[in-house]
């Protein structure tokens, strides 16, 4: 473990964006690794979950021996941050997902996997964003076949949603020192989510 001077925080590097949201970290002033092996995750302060295609992340972490490990951390305390798969992969419950669809949870939500629909309905938002912790702000953000929440439990922070057609949708939230996002801020050359997530991280 680092000192809250020099933290390090770890990219789960199985798919996805991992070197965006390592440049996006590294912004942040901390240092940013990929995790590919238990003795890897081992040594981070904070797990980043990229987005991909969440069936396949769980896959690839039982592959690479990480479900478990992960599970465990996680229940220890590791903070982690998952955007759009990732917040799949640490929701306690998933609709929509397959009969055999490995995830790590973590965070008492009930995620609707492609909640916006297909590909096609990938668009941009600005989004309001009211963590309790921090100051509200607008981000643009991007969604690429999304999920959303559709139910949070008790200990559940929504800092997040956006509107559609069906109503308001939440794509953020938070549960003690774990973050998800529906959307991609890797992606978008603004740092405000990940710096988020460092400070809860540093909390
Ligand atoms: N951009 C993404 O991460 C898409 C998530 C994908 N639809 C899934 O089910 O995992």
């Amino acid at each position: 473990m680092s000192t809250p001077s020099s933290l390090t925080i770890g990219v789960l590097a199985l798919q996805g964006d991992v070197r965006e949201h390592r440049a996006m970290l590294e912004q942040c002033g901390v240092s940013a690794v990929g995790v590919r092996r238990p003795e890897e995750l081992a040594q981070v302060d904070g797990l980043v979950i990229p987005g991909g295609e969440s069936t396949t992340i769980g896959k690839l972490a039982g592959i690479f021996g990480l479900l478990e490990p992960i599970r465990a951390a996680l229940r220890d305390g590791l903070p982690a941050y998952g955007t759009c798969a990732g917040m799949i992969m640490l929701a306690d419950a998933i609709e929509g997902g397959t009969a055999d669809q490995q995830t790590f949870g973590g965070i008492d939500v009930v995620v609707r996997r492609n909640g916006f629909g297909r590909q096609v309905d990938s668009f941009e938002a600005v989004v309001d964003f009211s963590p309790s912790w921090h100051d509200h702000f607008d981000y643009p953000a991007t969604f690429i076949r999304a999920p959303y929440v559709e139910k949070v439990g008790d200990g559940v922070e929504v800092a997040a949603t956006v509107t559609d057609e069906q109503g308001d949708r939440i794509v953020a939230v938070r549960q003690g020192r774990l973050l998800a996002t529906s959307f991609h801020p890797e992606i978008t050359g603004d740092t405000r989510i990940h710096e988020l997530f460092v400070e809860l991280v540093r909390s």
